[in-house]
């Protein structure tokens, strides 16, 4: 029994008090769990663009006072009652995506999203409809049912999974979020099969991962498409075989034109790891005639909307979306951690930057700029 089981807690958290505001690094006091609920005490977290996208004011899910942070690993630190799939002490990565292994989308193979509490997750509510969070004098919000910007945070029993203890924090939370978004994308979601050609538009921690999982499915051509040159050489260390700069094309020459012409007639598979609406409509014209899947990644602002003519689906191209990869967290993530502990997996190469949770205004910032795959925060040093 840890000396703080079934007290609240007062730690430091980064709140974000308004849309477009900087975070605000202040007490927060967390609350013990409550029934089928985990208290964590979270060592590193990872930074994430949807976490830039909600505070942006651009979420039409986005609400405020809230804390953000959805990349989470930790240590139990008390669970509530009723609570069987996690101890304290487990060390663990927070679920963004929870698996209740009962509901009908759990239940079904052919999604990974779970339909238990999406309705108070979205709301920024734990499954009560209350917050475990306290600041000011106010409720704060939850935030992806995992708010792991907070030195301790409070999530669903569902919401969670034990991982092995010997897996660093500072790298199983980039499993939490980017890493296995990309990653499964391409193994599940649309299942590369050997040889296809594959064109990934976005080489961030996302598109850099769906690059990574094409190679582990034997992917012929793996095009990355990206403005920003430096990119290329990113794409060239995780396995791509080309890259394409739709601002370098000759004029004239769409990067439609371009993904064509190398791949005779069109891509099997395309991602958008972007949330650029227009990217999203290139890649899906990329894919060839009669089979060609596009997989929408990306997340678009509020109010963005895709467009196309019906004659490319008419003539058998697919659009498809991926949440979390397809990965049912709790029966699939623990593999994907001895996946890095045995070799198969890269994680250490997505991390360009380390700040503490004090310096987080400064992890947002560096992720704006072109050379930041993923910033770590070490969430209990000073
Ligand atoms: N569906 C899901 O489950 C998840 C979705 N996401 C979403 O996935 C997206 C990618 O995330 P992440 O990898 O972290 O983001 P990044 O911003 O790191 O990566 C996006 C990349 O796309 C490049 N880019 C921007 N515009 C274009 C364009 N028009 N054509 C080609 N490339 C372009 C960017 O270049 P530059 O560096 O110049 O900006 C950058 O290199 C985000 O929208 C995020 O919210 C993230 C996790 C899970
Ligand atoms: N809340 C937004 C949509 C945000 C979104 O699409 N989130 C992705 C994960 S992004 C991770 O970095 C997701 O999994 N969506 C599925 C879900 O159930 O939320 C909106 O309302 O548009
Ligand atoms: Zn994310
Ligand atoms: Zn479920």
């Amino acid at each position: 029994m840890s000396s703080t089981e079934g007290k609240t807690i007062t730690c430091k958290a980064a709140i974000a008090w308004g849309a477009g505001q900087e975070l605000s690094y202040e007490d927060v006091e967390v609350a013990p769990p409550k029934a089928h609920e985990v208290r964590i005490k979270i060592h590193y977290t990872g930074v994430c663009h949807t976490d830039a996208y909600t505070l942006s004011g651009k979420d039409p899910e986005g609400a405020f006072p809230i804390i953000l942070g959805h990349e989470g690993a930790g240590i139990v630190e008390s669970v509530g009652e009723g609570v069987t799939n996690v101890k304290v002490g487990d060390h663990v990565v927070a679920l963004y995506t929870p698996e209740c292994k009962e509901c009908k989308f759990c239940l079904s193979n052919k999604t990974n999203l779970c339909g238990k509490i999406r309705a108070t997750q979205g709301k920024g509510l734990m499954p009560d409809g209350t917050t475990r969070f306290r600041a000011r004098g106010q409720d704060i919000l939850h935030f992806m049912g995992t708010s792991t910007f907070s030195q301790y945070t409070v999530v669903a029993d569902i919401s969670v999974v034990a991982v092995q203890p010997d897996a660093p924090m500072d790298r199983t939370c980039l499993l939490g979020c980017g890493i296995t978004t990309g990653y499964g994308a391409a193994r599940i979601t649309a299942g590369v099969e050997k040889g296809s050609n594959v064109a990934v538009f976005g080489a961030g921690c996302v598109g850099l991962s769906v690059v990574q999982g094409a190679v582990a499915q034997g992917a012929g051509k793996i095009i990355v498409v990206d403005v920003n040159q430096a990119k290329e050489e990113w794409s060239t260390r995780f396995g791509a075989t080309d890259f394409v700069n739709p601002a370098k094309l000759p004029e004239g020459k769409t990067v439609v034109d371009q993904l064509v012409e190398m791949t005779d007639g069109g891509c099997d598979y395309t991602f958008d790891c972007t949330g650029n609406v227009s990217v999203m409509r290139a890649a899906l014209e990329a894919c060839h005639k009669g089979w060609g899947q596009s997989i929408i990644i990306g997340v678009a602002a509020a109010g963005q909307e895709i467009a196309t003519r019906p004659f490319q689906l008419v003539t058998g191209r697919v659009w498809k979306g991926s949440a979390f990869g397809g990965v049912k967290g709790r029966s699939q993530l623990p593999d994907l951690v001895k996946d890095y502990l045995e070799g198969r997996l890269k994680v250490d190469e997505f991390i360009t930057h380390r700040k503490t949770l004090a310096e987080i205004n400064d992890a947002f910032e560096v992720m704006k700029q072109g050379d930041c795959i993923r910033a770590v925060l070490d969430m209990q040093k000073a």
